[in-house]
């Protein structure tokens, strides 16, 4: 099965079975688990990722990560027992290679604000070894380069976009609010978004999972076959 099939929705920063389940009986396709950040605290455990992975289904589920040695990111993968991994790190195209050849579905992401290639550059280099890519934004204030809830100039995802040959997701600073606007402003195969639907507390509002979802599917349906 394909998951980057085009209008994906990603929900990250899941933290129990239920919030997991609420989030995908609102229409949303793949769950995202960060870990190993060196900027931010964990949502959950490593232990506690596997248990809810294990509930939840391994399929539907995707681990977000810094981490950038290909040995110890494929012994992540099988402990959580997942096969699909955003690499958030500024890794070389080598290293995202031998991680390649670990057997994983890559997502890699391109940190507008961090990633100094232009994204035709950015492209060329690393589209041989991943399954896809995601547009994130840099906040140089904290050093995040995701869950930052901030914007970036969507004409960089834009021109991702238009010189890739494997689906984009866009993430960074996404709501309801805005998340209609930014598909049709990037085009994009997937959205991504962490702290856009949480209430003040971090845990994830149905409410705005559902609008989030609605939003997203509008912007999809708007754009050019
Ligand atoms: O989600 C995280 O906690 C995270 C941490 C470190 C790197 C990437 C991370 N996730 C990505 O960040 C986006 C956007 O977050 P936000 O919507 O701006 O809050 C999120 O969707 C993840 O793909």
């Amino acid at each position: 099965m394909n998951i980057f099939r085009p209008g994906l929705i990603q929900v990250a920063g899941i933290r129990s079975v239920e919030e997991g389940r609420m989030v995908l009986d609102r229409g949303v396709h793949l769950l995202g688990f960060p870990l190993r950040l060196p900027v931010h605290a964990e949502d959950v455990s490593e232990d506690r990722a596997r248990e809810i992975i294990g509930v939840l289904g391994p399929s539907r589920c995707v681990v977000i990560t810094y981490e950038d040695d290909p040995r110890r990111l494929k012994d992540l993968c099988r402990f959580l027992n997942v096969r699909t991994a955003q690499v958030h790190s500024p890794v070389s195209p080598d290293v995202l290679a031998r991680m390649k050849a670990g057997g994983l579905a890559l997502i890699k992401s391109y940190v507008v604000g961090r990633d100094s290639l232009p994204p035709e550059e950015f492209v060329r280099a690393y589209a041989p070894f991943c399954d896809a890519f995601i547009t994130d934004t840099f906040d140089p204030a904290s050093g995040a380069s995701g869950a930052t809830g901030r914007v970036h100039d969507w004409a960089v995802s834009a021109e991702l976009v238009r010189c890739s040959p494997l689906p984009v997701l866009l993430a960074g600073g996404l709501r309801p609010e805005n998340v209609r606007a930014a598909v049709a402003a990037v085009a994009p195969a997937g959205v991504d978004v962490h702290t856009g639907v949480e209430d003040a507390s971090g845990v994830k509002d149905s409410g705005l999972v559902a609008a989030f979802v609605w939003e997203a599917r509008a912007g999809f349906a708007g754009l050019a076959p």
